[in-house]
């Protein structure tokens, strides 16, 4: 994973809640184009990484370099200007909304008109309204929900919604997309399907990718790099047949029930 450049750089990150610690001196890189794994037991502190990443949660001690910027604090708002778009463990859509309507929220830092020109119906904001409208569409076909894009969001199967959500985050043109466990509550076969959305999603737009992901199976077979956790710690930075035989891994991670 040498010489290739680095999108994201985590750097001795620390976060705790009310003196609790979730996150203890991790750090670690993310490339260019690559989809990396955050992976650990229950606790280990993934979604809290993930948090940090896109400026939920402000680390105690560390800095988060992201596209040459090196910071100690990101807040969402500015994540999101700067490229970084997600999806959340619990869905998190405006579930009363048709599946179009909720793709194009996804485009609304990309608006350029001022919302008094909305208001007006000035022929800029029209212009406007139709390029954010395309590029939603070219979301919803990537994704095959074309069939779904005037249905409710809350009329949908969960793995039909989690597919909206990542065409969501989608629209949103991210540099980096981060995935809260896109596959959970899924039967095989809708893993399978999403897998191959993820990996189109890296190859077609070369969007870089960071996701929380319970199934190894899953994980390994999608994953250019893996980094482990185990109650808030790094015990493993690697490719999958690096992290796959690392003996601090199989003991404490790979050898846990969940
Ligand atoms: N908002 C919060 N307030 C207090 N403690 C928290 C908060 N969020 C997380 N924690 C604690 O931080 C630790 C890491 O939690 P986190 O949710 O990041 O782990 P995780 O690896 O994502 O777990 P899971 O796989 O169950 O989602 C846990 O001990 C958790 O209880």
């Amino acid at each position: 994973m040498s010489g290739q450049n680095v999108l994201l750089s985590m750097s001795n990150i620390s976060l705790s809640f009310k003196g609790v610690k979730a996150i203890t001196d991790i750090s670690f890189n993310v490339n260019q184009g690559e989809i990396c794994s955050l992976i650990g037991p229950n606790g280990a502190g993934k979604s809290s990484l993930l948090n940090v990443i896109n400026g939920v949660y402000q680390p105690d001690v560390g800095q988060i370099t992201f596209d040459g910027e090196t910071r100690t604090k990101m807040k969402p708002h500015d994540a999101a200007v700067k490229g970084v778009a997600r999806t959340f463990q619990n869905i998190a859509l405006f579930k009363g909304m048709s599946v179009l309507d909720n793709v194009l929220t996804g485009r609304n830092l990309k608006v350029q008109t001022h919302w008094v020109q909305q208001a007006l119906n000035s022929r800029s904001s029209v212009k406007d309204s139709l390029i954010q409208r395309k590029k939603a569409e070219e979301v919803i076909e990537f994704l095959q929900i074309q069939q779904w894009r005037n249905h409710l969001v809350s009329s949908l199967p969960y793995g039909l919604q989690k597919r909206v959500e990542l065409a969501r985050a989608l629209a949103a043109e991210p540099k980096l997309l981060l995935l809260d466990e896109p596959m959970a509550g899924m039967n095989k076969d809708e893993k399978r399907e999403m897998s191959q959305f993820i990996l189109d999603t890296k190859k077609e737009f070369g969007t870089t990718i960071v996701l929380i992901e319970h199934d190894i199976g899953v994980v390994m077979s999608l994953s250019d790099h893996v980094v482990v956790l185990d109650y808030g710690k790094k015990i493993g930075d690697g490719t999958p047949d690096e992290v796959r035989v690392n003996p601090e891994v199989l003991a404490a991670y790979l050898g846990t029930k969940h």
